[in-house]
């Protein structure tokens, strides 16, 4: 069963992450027994600590400046950062694929480059991560546009373990100026379009976007080129939003993560992007897909369901049988490496020299990029107003702001430069004295040891992000704080918030007067309230690490991959059309049985209630091009076509009326050749008490649920709300299903069927299955055959309730049990009536009276003990083609000899048929080769089909 598979599943998951993490704790307290060890040896030689720094960092090296030389000394650092080292077990490959390399080059001369480290979070936490063997692949930030130039940057960045992506300067404008940091940036972050070049960004949306994709195919083109069999692929960021698409398409066992590190906006916003569609598609692509907080891959996970209006599960999002698996990952940052910084004497000397410095002021910090998601014209705002109310602190406290410039070449970002300079220029003008200032605000950027000392002196920390999708300085903060254990006043609007919520004083950075009352708070908090705050996120910073964060990532990646390959393994194969076709041209009496809806239909993109036009679909139409082939099969004396749907009988009357063939509407309910009169298989004594009341509970919902509608059939009652919100038609349909349960069929004999965006209720044994025997008979009655059936094609998108159709072919196969089934196989059945449907009267006898030959024919399946004595779904679906072959009198009405059986899902890969077709489009092109083949059959040797013998 499908749940407990997916049950099992993640329990396993569940299982292996407990292992894990009893391994990690076991690991820890060994290495940390051995750094004791260490430490004491070190402590004796004394000074060895920066040196084994250096090493391990390797790009912390950059000191003053951040500058790393492109020697061979500086390369064994990023390397170590991540890479194998000798005598180890082997470790997975990893190709990391970020639009910004962890080094950003500068030209010295035609070949000679020096390398600097990028500041960013994404560069933080990757730093941090270890024990996998991993290359980076991105642009390094630089037009390189000679041979000579490109070859030396990728030697000197091959010894980082980089690979370079040459972007030129017009398609870096495009995309990541553009349609990147101009586009997808701000509407990520809930800031809509740039306000005042709005309609200009709305021009040039289309050729930012065809730049957008022609980048990510850049990247995918250097993937390809460094990927072995075996790797994993992580790609990176709301740049790479394509890259997925792109890499599948190049292999599709590349196994390929995709992380975002902002926010994902609410559908509502995302729904605005022309591109909506075709970004999520491209990242569904992948195998998994991550975010920073449960929050964001809700919305991704909703976005796909109402734009896409494929299925969201609780384990990803399902797209015709494929899972893209959907899950939270929070990052976290190398705690140790920032305690280990603050133990080095150059770090303490910083921080003697800050504490003299701001002796006697308390220190508040705020460590930005220069961005407008970071909120600083408000936080500066805040920070005036505080100085407002309490001008007993004026004296006593000074902000330190560091904003490190950020793509300066977006007019926003310069704006926001400009805008930030002046506000601080007022404060600093109004609260300022002759010899000190209230604000100290830095357009730069620190080295990682600057950065930790003043962590480490402040009081009390400022993060007032608009939107940021985790906030990494928020964990650099209290990792640094062991001594101090000074206060952190974080956004609710970070990501952070969710795992520093507890010790932060959370605000609300657009509310300035709530931020000024939380710095007072936060200056005036006792000792021992801080001490207990700090203690709460310290534990979080320290154990939920970078380095976790990519190991979980990799390894669900792995899970992912495995479980997929499990899954398809239980997908059918597709239909071999060849053989097919060469088996129905060798036999004599072939019988084809073809669904209608979604099988013989137009095929029509399942887009939920956004695109899509429902009053076309809903008229359920013949798909044009299928109307000869339809014809040629149905004319064929030694072919039988009948179509087994679960529309009514006026749909079928206007599609098929003009082939010669068997109609069989309501789900095998109604039967009729198409030159003879409708006549009823139902089962006699069904009972069908139960409609009015269940009408009554659909039409209170339809009213309530808008674009849902239901459908009255003779046998069943359908409600679909596939054009309703596919969220809110989801609850609908839950508070249905427990509205009917426990009132009008609480009793009855009914089946309730549950669709992706439909609930059905049918009497007891309306499936195909349990009607198909009854048909047959009526079939081989009705045409006196005296040749066996030998070939038997059944195409169908069935429910899975009808699936026993497949399986009554089948005797070896488990008939799919159908969902809530409510069967009371006890109850009296009644015989059903003459009722109107479709708004036209229609010439309804029962198939057992309107025989015309009734003494001679074959017993109709509802006059037989097995299926009117006991109206069980499973015993029809049971039955053996054994015993079909006594229907005719003791000779064989059914010959199948095992491979003579083609069943075959639409679209449906979870099935119980032998084959699959992925649409409708595919039964076309078969239908129309099967057409031409029986037509030529006459004149035409069958070699060529039955090879495939
Ligand atoms: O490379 P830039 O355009 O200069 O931008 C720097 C990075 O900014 C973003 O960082 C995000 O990632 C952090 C770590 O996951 C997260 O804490 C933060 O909230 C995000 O804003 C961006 O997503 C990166 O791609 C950029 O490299
Ligand atoms: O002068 C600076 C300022 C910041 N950072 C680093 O930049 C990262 C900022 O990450 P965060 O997640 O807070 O925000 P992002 O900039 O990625 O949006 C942190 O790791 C900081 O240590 C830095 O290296 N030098």
């Amino acid at each position: 069963m499908l749940g407990n598979k997916y049950t099992s599943r993640s329990q396993n998951r569940i299982d292996r992450l407990l292992r894990e993490r009893e391994l990690k704790k076991l690991n820890k307290i060994f290495t940390i027994d051995d750094n004791n060890a260490a430490d004491s040896s070190r402590n004796s030689s004394g000074g060895e600590t920066e040196v084994l720094l250096e090493d391990e960092m390797g790009l912390g090296e950059a000191h003053e400046g951040g500058v790393v030389e492109a020697s061979p000394i500086s390369s064994r650092t990023l390397r170590d950062g991540f890479g194998a080292s000798e005598g180890k077990p082997m470790k997975q490959r990893l190709l990391v694929v970020a639009n910004r390399l962890p080094v950003s080059a500068f030209r010295r001369g035609e070949d000679s480059w020096s390398l600097e480290i990028s500041a960013g979070g994404l560069v933080s936490a990757l730093l941090g991560v270890k024990d996998v063997d991993a290359k980076w692949i991105g642009w390094a930030g630089v037009n390189v546009p000679d041979i000579v130039g490109q070859k030396a940057l990728r030697k000197a960045l091959a010894e980082k373990r980089c690979i370079p992506v040459f972007l030129d300067e017009e398609i870096v404008h495009q995309y990541y100026n553009g349609y990147c940091n101009n586009i997808l940036w701000p509407l990520f972050h809930y800031l809509g379009l740039p306000q005042e070049d709005r309609l200009a960004t709305t021009r040039s949306f289309q050729s930012q976007f065809d730049a957008y994709k022609r980048a990510n195919q850049m990247f995918a083109d250097v993937v390809n080129q460094h990927y072995e069999e075996g790797d994993v692929v992580w790609c990176h960021d709301y740049h790479l939003m394509y890259l997925p698409k792109c890499l599948k398409e190049y292999n599709s066992k590349m196994k390929v993560g995709w992380f975002l590190h902002t926010p994902f906006p609410s559908s509502e916003i995302h729904r605005t992007l022309p591109s909506r569609s075709e970004l999520l598609r491209s990242v569904l692509a992948a195998d998994l897909v991550g975010f920073h907080t449960y929050d964001y891959a809700r919305h991704f996970v909703s976005a796909c369901t109402r734009i896409l209006g494929l299925e969201g599960t609780p384990e990803g999002v399902e797209d015709q049988g494929k899972l893209t698996r959907v899950s939270a990952f929070p990052i976290g940052i190398d705690s140790d490496r920032f305690q280990r910084a603050l133990e080095l004497s150059a770090v303490k000397e910083d921080i003697n020299e800050l504490s003299h410095r701001f002796a006697g002021r308390k220190v508040m910090l705020g460590v930005d990029r220069l961005d407008m998601i970071k909120g600083i014209p408000q936080k500066l705002l805040a920070f005036e107003k505080f100085l407002e109310e309490n001008p007993v602190w004026r004296d006593k406290v000074v902000l330190l702001q560091i904003a490190v410039p950020t793509r300066t070449d977006v007019p926003e970002y310069q704006k926001l430069t400009s805008q930030v300079h002046e506000i601080v220029g007022r404060i600093n003008g109004r609260f300022g004295t002759l010899t000190a200032v209230p604000i100290h605000h830095l357009d730069r950027s620190l080295d990682f040891q600057a950065l930790c000392a003043l962590y480490a002196v402040t009081d009390v920390a400022l993060v007032t992000s608009l939107r940021d999708g985790m906030n990494l300085v928020s964990y650099e903060f209290v990792a640094c704080q062991g001594i101090k254990k000074g206060v952190l006043i974080l956004s609710e609007f970070a990501g952070a918030a969710q795992s520093l919520g507890a010790g932060a004083l959370l605000v609300n950075p657009w509310n300035i007067t709530e931020v000024a009352d939380s710095i007072a708070d936060a200056l005036n908090m006792p000792a021992d309230e801080r001490e207990k705050r700090h203690r709460h996120n310290y534990a979080h910073v320290t154990t939920h690490t970078a380095q976790d964060w990519a190991e979980t990532f990799v390894s669900e990646l792995n899970d992912t991959v495995v479980e997929a390959q499990i899954r398809t393994r239980q997908v059918p194969p597709l239909l071999p059309s060849e053989l097919s076709i060469g088996r129905f041209l060798k036999s004599k009496n072939r019988l084809l049985i073809l669904g209608f809806s979604s099988t013989l239909t137009e095929l029509v993109e399942s887009s939920g209630r956004r695109g899509g036009d429902q009053i076309k679909e809903m008229e359920l139409k013949l798909h044009l091009d299928l109307k000869g082939p339809l014809r040629t099969l149905c004319n064929d004396p030694k072919t039988t076509v009948v179509i087994l749907s679960g529309s009514d009988r006026s749909v079928l009357d206007d599609n098929f009326g003009e082939y010669n063939m068997w109609l069989a509407a309501e789900n095998g309910m109604f039967l009729r050749l198409t030159c003879g009169e409708w006549m009823t298989t139902m089962p006699e004594h069904l009972n069908m008490d139960w409609v009015d009341s269940v009408k009554h509970v659909f039409e209170y919902f339809t009213e309530r649920t808008p674009r849902s509608h239901f459908e009255h059939r003779e046998t069943s009652l359908l409600w679909n709300y596939k054009y309703a919100d596919i969220e809110f038609g989801r609850l609908q349909a839950r508070d249905m299903l427990q509205h009917l349960w426990t009132g009008p069929i609480s009793n009855a004999a009914v089946d309730v069927v549950q669709g992706s965006r439909s609930v059905e209720v049918r009497s007891v044994g309306v499936t195909k299955g349990a009607a198909i025997d009854r048909i047959l008979g009526e079939i081989v009655h009705s045409k006196n055959m005296v040749t066996p059936i030998d070939y038997v094609l059944c195409i169908g998108h069935f429910l899975g309730k009808d699936e026993d159709i497949y399986s009554f072919f089948e005797p070896e196969l488990p008939s799919e049990p159908g969902n809530c089934s409510r069967a009371k196989a006890s109850e009296v059945i009644k015989p059903s009536s003459e009722k109107r449907h479709g708004g036209k009267q229609t010439n309804i006898k029962s198939s057992s009276k309107a025989s015309p030959s009734k003494n001679h024919r074959a017993p109709l399946a509802s006059e037989r003990k097995v299926s009117s004595s006991n109206h069980s779904t499973k015993t029809n679906a049971w039955r053996s083609p054994q015993e079909i072959t006594s229907w005719h009198e003791g000779s064989s009405v059914l010959d199948l000899k095992g491979d003579n059986y083609f069943s075959c899902s639409v679209g449906r890969k979870r099935s119980n048929a032998r084959y699959l077709l992925n649409s409708s489009e595919d039964v076309l092109l078969f239908l129309k080769e099967l057409a031409i083949a029986c037509s030529k059959n006459g004149y035409l040797n069958s070699k060529h089909y039955s090879n495939g013998d």
